[in-house]
């Protein structure tokens, strides 16, 4: 549906040159939900605004469903355009216009009939959960109310694609829930494409099914939801990744010198990762009495990640230095990701 060839942009600015975009190539496939993920600065809002040329692209092509954006003249890319709706996150209504005015605004731009439009606004607005809200004001609206409003505008000419520039961050969690079960509905109703920019991993493992990771200008690292969760190639990804599970609650405690992360000379602190919610228990017994190793567990958790259970396990093995390593041998060859975090001193 949309398919970045390339695409570079650098900004000119007193300090220097900033290099936003850095030969970015993607492909969004039709009906997609797709996540672009960074931190601040890392270039995922210049690279959503390359995808409908409200940034115009140094180097570089972009295609909606195969058209070669940059080569179209104004008005035929105008035309194109109308087939990106947008949000944003601070909703950029106008205040000064009702709900019901915000919403109409791209319909009266392409001036459809009044009766028409309220057709089209009225049941925009049964579609977002507002319909006795027409006559409101944003002001009077809270935060999830007002993300809403600008979903039905930007819906409102019925596009193919729905950018959302962290449309959920300055929301709150359970807000955050509401607007995203929004865009799943929106997602699979209208057949929409849909491109979520977040610095959330949790927004991510919510609603996206695939997901390209961003740092310096780059993308890092890319792929489907479940593969990009379950094994991770960039330390960056990592890091997202742990911000939605303990990982980060198990690194703390080393930082504490918890004693459940004391080791005695014998033992390891290991993560486990798995697909399949089956697979952890049995092997855990198995390996634990095939070796002759303790396996202590400190976390576990499985989530349902896109359907599929993944699991993660934090747990202090104990045993000979041989044994610990069969047995972490046996995981991996069973498939399941290990990762040591911390060992005990006669471990190598
Ligand atoms: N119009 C501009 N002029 C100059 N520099 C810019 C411009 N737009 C973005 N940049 C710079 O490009 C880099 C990438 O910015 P961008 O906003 O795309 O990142 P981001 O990942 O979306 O970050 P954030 O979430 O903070 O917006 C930053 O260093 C930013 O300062």
């Amino acid at each position: 549906m949309i398919r970045l060839e390339h695409v570079s942009k650098t900004f000119q600015t007193k300090a220097g040159k900033v290099h936003a975009v850095q030969d970015v190539s993607l492909d969004i496939p039709e009906g997609d939900i797709f996540g672009i993920i960074g931190f601040s600065g890392a270039g995922k809002s210049t690279l959503v605004r390359c995808m409908n040329l409200l940034e115009k692209p140094d180097t570089g092509a972009v295609y909606l469903e195969g058209q070669d954006l940059l080569k179209l003249n104004d008005k035929q890319l105008r035309r194109e355009r109308q087939k990106m709706g947008m949000i944003f996150q601070h909703f950029n209504l106008m205040e000064s216009r009702t709900v019901f005015d915000n919403i109409a605004m791209p319909l009266v731009h392409l001036h459809w009939d009044k009766a028409k439009i309220t057709a089209r606004v009225n049941e925009l607005l049964e579609l977002i959960d507002l319909a006795d809200r027409g006559d409101s004001y944003p002001s009077q609206l809270s935060g999830g109310q007002k993300q809403r409003v600008a979903i039905a505008r930007a819906l409102a000419n019925d596009p193919k694609v729905l950018l959302c520039d962290e449309a959920t961050s300055a929301l709150d969690p359970q807000t955050t829930q509401n607007i995203l079960a929004l865009i799943r509905k929106v997602n699979q109703s209208m057949h929409l494409t849909v491109v979520i920019i977040t610095h959330e991993m949790a927004v991510v493992k919510e609603v996206c099914n695939h997901v390209a990771v961003m740092e310096e200008g780059k993308i890092v690292e890319q792929g489907d939801i479940v593969s990009v969760f379950t094994n991770p190639q960039q330390e960056i990804t990592k890091n997202f990744i742990n911000t939605t599970n303990n990982a980060r609650k198990i690194d703390e405690l080393i930082e504490q010198d918890h004693p459940i992360t004391r080791l005695q000379a014998d033992q390891v602190l290991v993560r486990l990762q798995y697909k399949s919610a089956n697979t952890a228990d049995p092997i855990i017994s198995t390996v634990s009495r095939k070796f002759d190793v303790d396996i202590n567990l400190i976390f576990a958790n499985v989530e349902i990640v896109h359907d599929t259970p993944i699991g993660q396990i934090e747990a202090i093995f104990t045993g000979k230095e041989a044994d610990v390593q069969k047995a972490l041998d046996h995981f991996r060859n069973s498939g399941v990701r290990v990762e040591v975090i911390k060992r005990g001193s006669l471990l190598s």
